[in-house]
């Protein structure tokens, strides 16, 4: 087996080949081994990211003009942040040789006392794998679902108005609500222009279940829903109100504007969401409008 941590960009062949090795590993496990985030920055540059990928081939086969293995090889793959974090997956047919192990003891040597590193679903083998190495787990991220039910009528607090999202004309404004309302959170807070933009680019990105409310009196975006739909799920992808305007209700009236789109205009049964485990203001929210959790990831750092 041969490692070969690259920076970004990846060849698109290489890319090609990490989205295969997730999607078996996906149908093996029933989880989904790396993250939109992971994904989305397999293509193009993204500065500060570090590819590492396992091929089966002995070492020597790496030539200095590239990779004089093929793709094809890849039984194991690790994306490393600028913010230290990570994630890693092993072919299922390639596991328990080690490679996992090679992976984790690579990007420890990358992102030091930083490193984050995800097990999505924390299937057998993480925690073992992780104890090798001393890493604990620092982090709970719950999966939660809400089958179609009755929802209450919205009840929005005075002085504020909801209206779609529009691309280009909002986005600077969200920026800001959004780094005010995540100033704690480990990503969402940090988010930028790019990768904003990154999602207009997705498929699944429609600016009409995308909800801002907007303070009458400063014209200022108070709070806001974006909502998201794939594979015939909807989901609650980030629920931000600002901290100016926490505890007057607008979070609750945001979350059931979402609810309401996704159940009635869009015709889902299933909505599913992810709150951090220490976040108790969202997990009440979420459980008192019907969500149960249904999963779990974990993260773990030195
Ligand atoms: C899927 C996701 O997006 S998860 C991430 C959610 N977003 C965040 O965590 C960003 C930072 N936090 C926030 O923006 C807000 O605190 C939110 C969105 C969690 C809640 O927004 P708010 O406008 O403050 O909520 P709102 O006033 O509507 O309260 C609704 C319910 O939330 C719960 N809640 C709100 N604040 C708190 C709190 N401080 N402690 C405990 N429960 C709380 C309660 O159940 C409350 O209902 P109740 O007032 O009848 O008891
Ligand atoms: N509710 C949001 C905002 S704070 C949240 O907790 N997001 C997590 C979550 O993101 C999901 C993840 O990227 C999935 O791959 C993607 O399919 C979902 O649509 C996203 O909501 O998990 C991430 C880690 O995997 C985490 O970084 C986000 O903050």
């Amino acid at each position: 087996m041969t490692l070969d941590a690259v920076p970004s960009p990846l060849p698109s062949a290489t890319a090609a080949a990490v989205t295969e090795l997730a999607r078996l590993a996906a149908q093996s496990d029933d989880v989904n081994p790396l993250s939109e985030q992971t994904l989305l920055h397999l293509d193009g540059e993204h500065h500060g990211d570090l590819h590492v990928l396992a091929y089966a081939g002995e070492p020597g086969t790496l030539d200095v003009a590239g990779l004089a293995t093929t793709p094809g090889d890849l039984v194991g793959y690790a994306a490393l942040g600028p913010d230290g974090s990570a994630e890693l997956v092993v072919a299922p047919a390639a596991r328990r040789q080690g490679t996992g192990t090679a992976l984790l003891r690579t990007l420890i040597d990358h992102g030091g006392d930083k490193l984050r590193v995800w097990a999505h679903g924390r299937l057998p083998g993480a925690d073992e794998l992780a104890a090798l190495f001393d890493l604990k787990v620092t982090r709970e991220l719950y999966f939660l679902r809400r089958t179609s039910a009755p929802l209450p009528e919205i009840t929005w607090p005075d002085n504020v108005d909801v209206r779609a999202f529009v691309p280009g004309q909002d986005d600077a404004a969200w920026l800001k609500v959004n780094a005010a309302a995540f100033a704690s959170h480990p990503e969402q807070g940090a988010w930028t222009q790019a990768d904003l933009t990154d999602r207009f680019h997705q498929d699944w990105f429609d600016p009409e279940g995308f909800f801002l409310a907007v303070d009458r009196t400063t014209g200022e975006v108070a709070g806001f829903h974006w909502t998201k739909i794939e594979h015939n799920e909807g989901e609650v992808y980030v629920v931000g109100v600002s901290p100016t305007h926490q505890g007057s209700g607008l979070g609750k009236a945001l979350t059931l504007q979402g609810l309401h789109h996704l159940q009635e205009t869009r015709s889902l049964d299933a909505i599913t969401l992810y709150v951090d485990g220490t976040n108790t203001p969202a997990r009440r929210l979420y459980e008192s409008l019907g969500f149960t959790t249904t999963a779990l990831d974990v993260q773990y750092a030195l």
